[in-house]
């Protein structure tokens, strides 16, 4: 299996119920419910993406020919200090196009922490420690478990209390970046103080300038 990746990076994670945590964030190339062309957004499945995940030129990015090779250089972004500490966050585009257990395998025996964000459409490969799933207004959802669901909102059509029941350990709302980002937080900080059952996530690299 050859692993194509857009950039690979050591950040905080900025979203959801690990806000805060130093991670190496692994962006897959593709994504099933977008080209990445902006002149195919307007007909996606998902039009709202606010993410790159064309090709391999980014940093850290190319192509991996092994699950070795890709560990290797997910683990060469981690600092020396606090191996026991090491936290990656796999996402994309979607990462479940290209994730499987050969790449779980290699990334636990370095001591890896696995988190991935993932549309939900595909099913995971078996060991990831952490999945956030959010779903997409127009996208069957076929991971309907894990530790966090983080829904944007608002997306037209998709009322957050079809995804109520499901078991997630945390539910978040977060708000549509873009040119209503004031406007859509506003709604979901209104929604989650009508709907305790909802907590808000904020996009907080965005706000303090890291990746
Ligand atoms: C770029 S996606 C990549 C992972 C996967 N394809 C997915 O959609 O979950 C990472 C996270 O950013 C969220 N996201 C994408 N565009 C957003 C936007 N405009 N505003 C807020 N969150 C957004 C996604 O819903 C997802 O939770
Ligand atoms: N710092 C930071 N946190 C994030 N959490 C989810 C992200 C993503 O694009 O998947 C993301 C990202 O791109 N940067
Ligand atoms: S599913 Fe995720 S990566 Fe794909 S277009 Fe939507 S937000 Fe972007
Ligand atoms: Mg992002």
């Amino acid at each position: 299996m050859t692993y194509s990746a857009k950039e690979i990076f050591y950040t905080l994670q900025g979203e959801g119920a690990n806000a805060g945590r130093p991670a190496v964030f692994c962006r897959f190339s593709g994504c099933n419910l977008w080209s990445g062309r902006e002149e195919d957004r307007r007909l996606a499945t998902c039009t709202f993406c606010d993410t790159d995940f064309v090709g391999t030129d980014g940093d850290g990015g190319g192509k991996f020919r092994t699950a070795q090779d890709l560990a290797d250089a997910i683990e060469a972004m981690w600092p020396s200090a606090r191996p026991d500490r090491r936290f990656v966050v796999l996402t994309g585009g979607e990462p479940l196009l290209q994730v499987d257990r050969p790449l779980v395998v290699a990334l636990h025996h370095k001591g890896f922490k696995i988190a991935m964000e993932t549309n939900g459409t595909l099913v995971p490969p078996e060991g990831i420690d952490w999945l956030c799933v959010s779903p997409k207004a127009d996208a069957r959802l076929a991971v309907r478990k894990g530790q966090e669901l983080k829904l944007v909102f608002p997306q037209p059509g998709v009322d957050p209390e079809n995804f109520a029941a499901l078991p997630f350990d945390h539910h978040y709302l977060q708000p549509m970046d873009g040119p209503d980002r004031a406007a859509n937080t506003a709604r979901a900080i209104a929604y989650c103080q009508q709907h305790p059952q909802w907590s808000l996530s904020v996009q907080t690299h965005k706000m303090i300038g890291i990746r």
